[in-house]
């Protein structure tokens, strides 16, 4: 982190004069022609350096670029202050300067203490761990009972942001090593829908409920919680019963207690987690219980691989360094707005909601950390759905319309459930993910429609046109064997560092969310003045519009 403005950067203006006068030069097409070793210049195999069965394959050969323009992206890294910034984050300076924190989700699977990190908690996160074990392994033995003395059989985690996204996906992405007779849901929204319908599939009796929270002042969670509580109180009737179905996750021991949760019951983490950063943490509570804690730490080893080649690997080989740049190429260069994740894994359904936040709330941001306003693009939008789903709703308009989509195919060559149907689906599942990343670089020329549709009355020189695809459209390809936990915190610690590596280069604070505290206050305010039209002062016209209208027609 430098303080410039990343425009200021001389290998930021040497890109922009690249992009101005060579990327029409910049064809796929001719490029794979030119150089035969394409795909080997522009692909990296990744080997965790703790754990060599966990490995990727990185295809970047399908993007815009030559080796010119990625030496260029490279110096833009150097010049922008990468390495230091990242080696200042491992070593817990606080580099969330607004909110004058450490970043430090590294240190929460920070094995054999490999990186020597001195902030305070970073020393605590081994008996954090260890308390996870323990509950977790009585839950799922069914040692720990509830007040009628039957084991746990539901757990509810109960957050939001953070405190939700991350749990989520992991659960959902590793259900294949869940415990059967274990049930897991996730209740986030305030709209008492979702904790109605999930409490109709809960029995008071065996439902353990997890209140996630690292504030434990996130109004959803609060009031989510506190239903849930009740729904509880109901049948149980004595609030000493609430010790055996409530646990809370937090750093905020005296809203806990407060709350009713005793400190025993109440799962520690730190100030330098951020929400979206705190799956590592005591938040993934949930998938501890869901997929076993050995299991939970086989993540959080697959993520500390990731963390020690980001720390060490040159920036060539550098794989969140190499994502990274290649987003600022699209990015800032080529007006591109999205980037698509694309997961061909039914597994890794929630992957691109997951990264709505880790990104978009991470690098949505029109301010420097001086406080100067960019000049330029920052953070992307982040979309995306399991293949080959996709293809059949939104890819039309990834492959001939008319806004440049950068998107990442991730797949797995096994599935986990192969012996369970025939190894088809698996196959026609792959081909989808081969074709695709093909199709939308190669495209379909004008000569070749013609070609293909012969000549008659039928053939039009519209329907011609509208069956060209132009093509050139870039992607990034990630094939891992197979989707074990510790090739998903691989994967996951790859995004945390390409967005890291991103913000410095934009010069952003990364780690903080002033952006969604405005809605929350004009909210409380309006939760206010929401009982009679006189109450309603101090907003606009179409605010105070629509209050009048919901007030005339509620039923509660
Ligand atoms: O865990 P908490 O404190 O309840 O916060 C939940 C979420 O709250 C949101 O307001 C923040 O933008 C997220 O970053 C955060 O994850």
């Amino acid at each position: 982190m430098t303080g410039k403005l990343a425009s200021e950067y001389p290998a930021w203006k040497k890109l922009q004069s690249i992009y101005d006068s060579e990327h029409s030069r910049l064809v796929l097409k001719d490029l794979f022609a030119q150089d035969p070793s394409r795909f080997e210049k522009f692909s990296r195999e990744y080997t965790s350096p703790t754990d060599s069965s966990t490995t990727f394959l990185l295809d970047f050969s399908k993007n815009l670029i030559d080796e010119h323009v990625l030496s260029t992206l490279l110096s833009l890294v150097r010049e922008a202050g990468v390495e230091q910034a990242r080696d200042d984050m491992f070593a817990g300076k606080h580099i969330n300067t607004s909110e004058d924190r450490a970043v430090l989700h590294v240190a929460l699977r920070n094995f054999d203490n490999h990186f020597k990190i001195q902030e305070s908690g970073a020393d605590e996160v081994a008996g954090v761990l260890e308390h996870i074990k323990v509950f977790t392994e009585s839950v799922r033995s069914g040692e720990w009972k509830g007040y009628t003395g039957k084991p746990i059989k539901t757990v509810v985690n109960i957050g939001i942001g953070g405190s939700d996204l991350g749990p989520v996906m992991v659960t959902e992405a590793l259900k294949v090593y869940s415990k059967r007779d274990l049930d897991a849901h996730f209740v986030s929204n305030i709209d008492g829908t979702h904790l109605a319908e999930i409490v109709k599939l809960c029995n008071p009796e065996t439902t353990l409920f997890i209140i996630a929270s690292k504030t434990f002042t996130t109004q959803e969670t609060i009031t989510n919680a506190t239903s849930a509580r009740e729904w509880f109180l109901k049948t149980a009737g004595s609030k000493d019963h609430v010790a055996k179905h409530f646990v809370a996750l937090s750093t905020n021991t005296k809203a806990v207690t407060e709350f009713g949760i005793a400190e025993q019951n109440m799962f520690k983490f730190w100030d330098w987690v951020g929400g979206r950063y705190s799956l590592w943490s005591a938040i993934g509570l949930s998938i501890a219980l869901v997929i076993g804690y050995n299991n939970f730490e086989e993540l959080l080893r697959g993520a500390n691989g990731m963390d020690r080649h980001f720390k060490t690997a040159k920036l060539e080989d550098n794989l969140p360094v190499l994502l990274a740049v290649l987003g600022i190429w699209y990015n800032d260069f080529y007006g591109a707005q999205t980037h698509a994740l694309l997961p061909y894994d039914q597994y890794l359904h929630k992957f691109a909601d997951y990264f709505q936040q880790g990104d978009m709330e991470s690098n949505g941001k029109f301010i420097t950390k001086a406080g100067e306003r960019v000049n330029y693009q920052t953070g992307p939008i982040i979309w995306g759905a399991a293949g080959t789903n996709g293809q059949h709703s939104f890819y039309q308009l990834v492959h001939q319309g008319t806004k440049l989509i950068p998107a990442d195919f991730l797949a797995p060559a096994t599935s986990h459930n192969s012996g369970v149907f025939s190894a088809n689906h698996h196959r026609i599942l792959l081909s989808n993910y081969f074709a695709q990343p093909e199709a939308l670089a190669f495209g379909k020329t004008e000569a070749e429609v013609r070609k293909e549709l012969g000549s008659g009355p039928h053939v039009t020189e519209a329907l011609v046109k509208s069956k060209v695809f132009e093509g050139n459209r870039p992607s990034n390809s990630i094939l891992f064997p197979k989707l074990t936990p510790a090739t998903l915190g691989a994967l996951i610690a790859l995004y945390e560092h390409k967005i890291f590596v991103q913000g410095v280069v934009w010069g952003i604070n990364s780690f903080d969310q002033m952006g969604v505290e405005l809605g929350k206050v004009l909210a409380k305010n309006i939760l206010a003045q929401l009982g009679a039209p006189a109450d309603v002062k101090g907003h606009d016209s179409s605010t105070t519009g629509l209050i009048h209208y919901y007030q005339k027609h509620r039923k509660e």
